[in-house]
């Protein structure tokens, strides 16, 4: 038998210069990584040292320029089977050291071929850690990516930037979500049916109910509660999803009618902060967001603390120490971000229903939270509204 060949190393792509500007005036410059052009968005950072390929992907991304802090990005390569959606999201993207020479023995394709062929504008060689804490210190904003033929004057970048939309105010799900419902079987026997509503969800998601027996029904963003109790769903989900809660008035209003027919419900992300505002609380931006995959969370219900995948932008102000009064009973805080107090979790006390801020469907991210999605199964089987016959 010979041994295979060696896969000869790509050589170094030319060096196009880009230029990086943040609507504060602050500039860096670089080279083009991925496709040559400009892209706007709101400059994010991201904490995984691993999981790119799911961070791209992930639909939450959605208007938003994501800068890595791991400085070298894109060793693994890109496979087929990690990404969380159909496309990348993120509307460019920021690294300091990119692989020149992926090495994996699952990767089909350099990072670098996979941006460039879906259009995705990006800046490499850049200092990312002063980006970073420019973006800590000043807070999130807005931001551009120029390259090749899109570069110009700094004044005339600037302006640019500046005329790009806020994520403030922004109603994006039903730009990424599934315009069709679709079903993920599910895995081994069929104990529950769900509803999914589909706001950006991950394709983990229904994965991690469908192995527990549910068959997931993913259904449009703008799915009516008509829609959902056609399914005859045991329980209703609503996923992540990108843009600012606030907007999302249709989706608390479907939600309140699964309230009071008492339909076992669980939230994640954008689903978190859209139970937020079917209670009756507020949401709010933060300044920086947080996003990575290292995020520590106490459960208060069990004082267990949790390392966990975020990425949300927003979240629900609701009072940490007391139990609130709602139009759907009492309700508490049930987890919460020991680095900063944020409210990373809500527990329903008189109704079915519960939600997080955070992953735990950990696409990446550590496996700490699976069990949110047993307590969902828990609910659903305790709960007498059940429509699926079974265990
Ligand atoms: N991942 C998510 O669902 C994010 C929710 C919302 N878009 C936020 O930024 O907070």
């Amino acid at each position: 038998m010979t041994a295979p060949a060696p896969t000869a190393p790509r050589p170094w792509r030319e060096r196009v210069p880009a230029v990086l500007v943040l609507e504060d005036g602050r500039t860096f410059r670089g080279q083009a990584y991925g496709a040559i052009g400009e892209t706007f968005g709101e400059a994010v950072f991201n904490t995984g040292m691993s999981g790119y390929q799911e961070t791209l992907t992930d639909p939450s991304y959605h208007r938003q320029v994501v800068v890595m802090t791991a400085p070298q990005i894109g060793n693994t390569g890109v496979n087929d089977e990690d990404p969380e959606s159909k496309r990348i999201w993120v509307a460019g993207y920021v690294v300091r050291d990119p692989a020149r020479v992926p090495s994996n023995w699952r990767s089909q394709r350099s990072l670098d071929a996979e941006l460039t062929a879906q259009g995705v504008v990006g800046i490499s060689g850049i200092d990312t850690r002063a980006l970073t804490r420019h973006l800590r210190e000043r807070g999130a904003m807005r931001v551009g990516i120029f390259s090749g033929p899109a570069l110009a004057e700094p004044a005339e970048l600037l302006s640019r930037v500046l005329q790009a939309p806020e994520m403030k105010g922004a109603d994006l799900c039903a730009e990424v979500a599934t315009t069709e419902p679709y079903v993920v079987p599910a895995i081994g026997e069929k104990k529950f049916t769900v509803a999914a509503v589909d706001l950006g969800i991950k394709a983990m998601t229904p994965h991690r109910m469908a192995e527990r027996g549910i068959e997931v029904h993913v259904l449009p963003a703008n799915a009516t509660a008509e829609d959902i109790y056609a399914v005859q769903p045991d329980g209703v989900f609503f996923s992540n999803g990108p843009g600012d809660p606030a907007t999302a008035d249709h989706q608390v209003a479907v939600l309140r009618e699964v309230l009071s027919r008492r339909t076992p419900f669980f939230g994640i992300c954008f689903g978190n902060q859209i139970l937020g505002r079917a209670l009756g609380f507020g949401t709010y931006k933060l300044k920086y967001g947080h996003r990575g995959i290292n995020q520590p969370v106490q459960d208060r219900t069990t004082g267990k603390v949790e390392v966990t995948a975020h990425n949300h932008g927003f979240a629900v102000q609701a009072p940490l120490d007391q139990v609130s009064d709602t139009p759907f009973g009492r309700a508490e805080v049930s987890h919460v971000c020991l680095n900063d107090d944020v409210v990373e979790g809500l527990q329903c006390l008189d109704t079915p229903a519960f939600s997080v801020q955070y992953h735990p469907e950990a696409a990446a991210g550590p496996h700490d939270a699976a069990y949110l999605f047993d307590r969902f199964v828990e609910l659903i089987a305790a709960a007498p509204t059940r429509t699926t016959a079974g265990s």
